[in-house]
This record gives structure tokens, sequence and C-alpha cells, in this order.
């Protein structure tokens, strides 16, 4: 199979793409409340769209609601919310790849296209078995202390 290798970009080029105004975005965001409403319109577009982030979010809701009420140190609270926010993170990047994708490749197959989809939905899948682990390892013990013993 031949490959075609495209030459660099030039100097011109490389000055439009990376230069602050960012000449090539259509739109940018020129205050800091315009960001936050681009980046709160993404997290509900997810919301909305992805039933996986719904899953998660609920799972996270969950799981930071359990380690308040079992009166959890304040350190294991904060492992669990960096592990679960980790998984709602890159359900969010993993949106935002498919939606590149299909952006390029539009209704066609490619090879491509699938390794990318498959690997972005992986990371999200190694970081949920990640945070289930350390949700159950921290949680778990004191809620069934909880459970079987009446102890809070
Ligand atoms: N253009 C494409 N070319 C090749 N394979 C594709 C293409 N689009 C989707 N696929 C395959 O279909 C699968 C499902 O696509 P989808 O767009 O729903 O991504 P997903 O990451 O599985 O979605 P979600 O995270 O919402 O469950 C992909 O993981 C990939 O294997």
């Amino acid at each position: 199979m031949s490959q075609r290798i495209s030459s660099p970009p030039s100097n011109d080029n490389l000055e439009a793409i990376t230069t602050k105004k960012r000449e090539l975005s259509w739109k940018v965001a020129t205050n800091l409340f315009m960001s936050f409403q681009y980046a709160w319109s993404g997290i509900v577009y997810a919301f909305m769209t992805q039933r996986n982030f719904r899953i998660h979010v609920c799972i996270f809701a969950l799981a930071i609601s359990l380690s308040l009420v079992l009166h959890l140190p304040p350190v294991e609270i904060s492992v669990i919310g960096i592990t679960s926010g980790l998984v709602l993170t890159l359900e969010l990047l993993n949106t935002a790849l498919e939606s590149l994708v299909d952006l390029i490749v539009k209704h066609n197959y490619h090879q491509l296209a699938k390794i990318a989809k498959d690997c972005a939905a992986g990371a999200v899948l190694v970081s949920a078995m990640v945070a289930v682990l350390v949700a159950g390892m921290l949680i778990l013990p004191p809620l069934l202390r909880v459970i079987f013993e009446g102890a809070f």
C-alpha cells in the first residue's frame, strides 16, 4: 500500500495556526464569562445526548453522597471525587472526539475512525473500572458496617 505524506506547513501557515488570534476559529470567547458559557453548553450537550454520561453523573452523585453520609475522611472523599470526576472528564473528551470523527468522516467507514472511537471509549472504560474499584474499597466497608451493625 502506497503512503502519501504531505509536506510540513510553511512558516507562514504555522503562524496563522498558532497565533493568539486563532484566525481559523469561527468564533473565540472574548471573556471568562463566555468561556464558562461555552463549557457549560458542552456539559449540557453531553448530558442530553450521551446515556453513558448521564449514568456516570448519577454514579458520581451517589458516590459523593454516600461518602458524606458515611462521614468518610476528607482525603478519602477527595480520592473518590478525583477518580469519579476523571470518568466524567474522559466521557466529555470521548464525546468531543466522536463529534470530530463524525465531522471528518461523516457516514463513511474508516479503520482509523474506528480506532479513534474505540480507544476513546476504552479510556472511559478504564477510568470507570478504576473509579468503581476505588469507591468500592472506600465506601463498601463502612456501608456494610452501617447495614449490618447499625453503627454510624
Ligand atoms: N466512521 C466510522 N468508521 C468506522 N467505525 C466506526 C465509525 N463510526 C463508528 N464506528 C464504530 O462504531 C462504534 C460506535 O460508534 P459511536 O459513534 O456510537 O461511538 P462510541 O464511543 O461507542 O459511543 P458511546 O461512547 O456514546 O457509547 C465505535 O466505537 C466504532 O467501533
